[in-house]
């Protein structure tokens, strides 16, 4: 913004200081004239002299006139000129008309940016907010890390401000306007504003459960939710492949790992993750280390990285952009790419599952049952939400383990204590409670979802005394929540012991939302918890990591939408 000022400023004052022409310019004029007169014709020549013949005529005339007659020439001149002038601008020609109106539009200009920025807020009655520009609303001023710029602007405006994305929206930070709001009047709360263009390019169209606003995203939550549930969330089935999942896991790693090779626990944990998403959607696991794995979690993570590149993130205010995707170094087409090769991947699962799906059959995965479902009438779109999301939890809990060793001490001494050496359950997490709370602090300061997804508000609501009209964007931005120093002492700090009581009991804190609030929250939110728990506890159980390296690799590092912890490897030891 202040750029934009002080670069009008000095147009402004090159273009009103431009001289008129001197007579210094004048004679460089003439031999100009001279020499190009000189390569004309012999006939341009000619008439050239003629004309320059009549010039001295008309001066020797004006010479010749009384005294009188030429100062009332000179004056009629010189009264000519001020009226041009007036006209024209200084310099009697078209160049000072042209220089005045770059000055007006630039002042202008200037000045309905500067009206716009700092009263378009007031205007729409929003919140206050960091001043927008017109266009780009204050995208410009995002920091790679959101957090900074939300706290930066929760300490300037207070607990809700207004961004612009460049369409207005309304960033709520407090737990409690969050609770009364988002949660308790939540219906008014439950459209998305959905990146239609972004949409039309991935899936032809708004279908899908995250980014899906509209009426069908009702019928497709309900159904997911129905579906998901009668085919097994939380249920033995999904426990089972879990526990017996994370045995495979730990005797690969601890080969991988044997006399202390450095390992990187991600394939281990994606191949975790992957394959109850597998089994829940396909009804099917797959071997360790499958190939396809590693294919899904590369195209997951080029989606999500490309999805949050300017240029995709401009489609939906400059749709003409897209026409300039290769200047770009064509972000949107490897978008649509890695897109494709992932509804190449679902497509196939798919019609392995329709070639073996018999009809009168209960169905046994999710896929099944919307096979089914499509049968019974039309119906479009399908997730696989929830990979990535869980697989970096997972590696932020380990790291957390691998940075803070007296806490994973403390977790497998409670395990030894309530579990001993056989598997765990699902049941056991009521007796774990220091494995509960190394979760829920490594949720509070992970914040994977690194801006949280808009809603759209679709009835008028009142907030903090601001009318907010329907259509505008809410951010419910539960992370600035969590790292709130008027919530928690000393925020930035690892505690699982904070949510501990003095029972030696863990409380489940409502501040702590990783998975969101209200109607929109994480479709996918037990199925999580139950993985987040089961490998954590099986793992630790089994395996002691340390670091690799003498100081850990940072925390905290941003892709695209997503927040995750840099590569990191680890010493794996057995504590069978
Ligand atoms: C640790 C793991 C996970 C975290 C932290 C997480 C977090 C989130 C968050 C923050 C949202 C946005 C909510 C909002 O708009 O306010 C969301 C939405 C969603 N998640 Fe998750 N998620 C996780 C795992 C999963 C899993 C395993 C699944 C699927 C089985 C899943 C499916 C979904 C879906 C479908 C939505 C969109 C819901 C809607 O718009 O109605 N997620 N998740």
């Amino acid at each position: 913004m202040n750029f934009l000022i002080i670069f009008s400023f000095c147009l402004l004052t090159i273009a009103t200081a431009m001289p008129d022409m001197t007579t210094q310019q004048r004679a460089q004029y003439d031999s100009i004239k001279a020499q190009t007169v000189s390569r004309l014709s012999s006939s341009g020549q000619q008439a050239q002299m003629r004309m320059d013949q009549m010039e001295q005529q008309i001066d020797s005339y004006y010479q010749s006139l009384p005294q009188s007659t030429q100062n009332e020439l000179n004056s009629f001149h010189d009264q000519m000129k001020m009226n041009t002038r007036s006209i024209f601008g200084n310099g009697n020609n078209m160049g000072g008309f042209f220089r005045k109106m770059i000055v007006y539009i630039v002042v202008l200009a200037v000045l309905a940016i500067i009206c716009y920025s700092f009263f378009i807020n007031r205007l729409k009655g929003l919140p206050p907010g960091p001043p927008p520009l017109p266009l780009l609303g204050n995208v410009h001023q995002f920091d790679v890390d959101m957090d900074k710029n939300f706290f930066e602007w929760k300490k300037k405006y207070g607990k809700i401000f207004t961004i612009w994305m460049p369409h207005p929206v309304v960033v709520i930070t407090d737990y409690k306007l969050l609770q009364e709001h988002i949660v308790k009047d939540g219906d008014k709360f439950s459209d998305r504003i959905n990146p239609k263009m972004m949409m039309e390019y991935l899936v032809k169209g708004e279908y899908g459960l995250v980014f899906n606003g509209n009426a069908m995203w009702r019928e497709q939550r309900r159904f997911a939710l129905h579906a998901l549930r009668n085919v097994g969330f939380n249920n033995t089935t999904i426990q089972n492949i879990a526990v017996d999942y994370s045995q495979e896991i730990i005797s690969q790693w601890k080969k991988e790992g044997a006399n202390k090779q450095p390992v990187d626990l991600t394939i281990g944990i994606m191949t975790g993750v992957a394959n109850i998403i597998w089994h829940q959607t396909f009804g099917r696991t797959l071997p360790y280390g499958d190939p396809l794995f590693e294919q899904v979690n590369q195209l997951m993570r080029d989606v999500v990285v490309r999805m949050s590149h300017p240029v995709v993130l401009g489609l939906e205010v400059l749709p003409f952009i897209r026409h300039f995707d290769t200047l770009f170094g064509s972000p949107i087409k490897k978008l649509v790419e890695s897109n494709d090769g992932l509804l190449d991947v679902i497509q196939k699962e798919l019609e392995i599952v329709e070639k073996e799906f018999i009809d009168d059959e209960t169905p046994k995965c999710y896929a099944e049952a919307f096979i089914a479902e499509m049968k019974r009438r039309e119906a479009k779109g399908e997730d696989l939400a929830g990979f990535e999301t869980t697989v970096t939890t997972l590696r932020f809990v380990l790291h957390y383990m691998v940075n803070n060793p007296e806490a994973q001490f403390k977790a497998q001494a409670e395990i030894d204590e309530k579990v001993g050496k056989r598997n765990i359950k699902m049941e056991d997490q009521k007796n774990l409670h220091y494995c509960n709370a190394i979760i829920q602090e490594v949720q509070r300061l992970a914040n994977i979802v690194a801006l949280n997804f808009t809603r759209e508000v679709s009835a008028p609501v009142k907030i903090e005394g601001y009318d907010i009209p329907v259509g505008t964007g809410v951010i419910p931005e539960f992370s600035i929540v969590h790292l709130d120093e008027n919530e928690f002492e000393r925020p930035d700090y690892f505690c699982p012991e904070r949510h501990i009581n003095e029972n030696g009991e863990f409380v489940k804190n409502p501040r702590i939302t990783p998975f969101s609030i209200g109607k929109r929250s994480c479709l996918g939110e037990g199925l999580a918890r139950m993985e987040l728990f089961l490998y954590f506890t099986s793992f630790i159980q089994r395996l002691t990591f340390s670091s690799a390296y003498k100081v850990p690799p940072p925390l905290n590092v941003k892709i695209g939408f997503m927040r995750s912890p840099a590569p990191y490897e680890v010493i794996i030891e057995s504590r069978d």
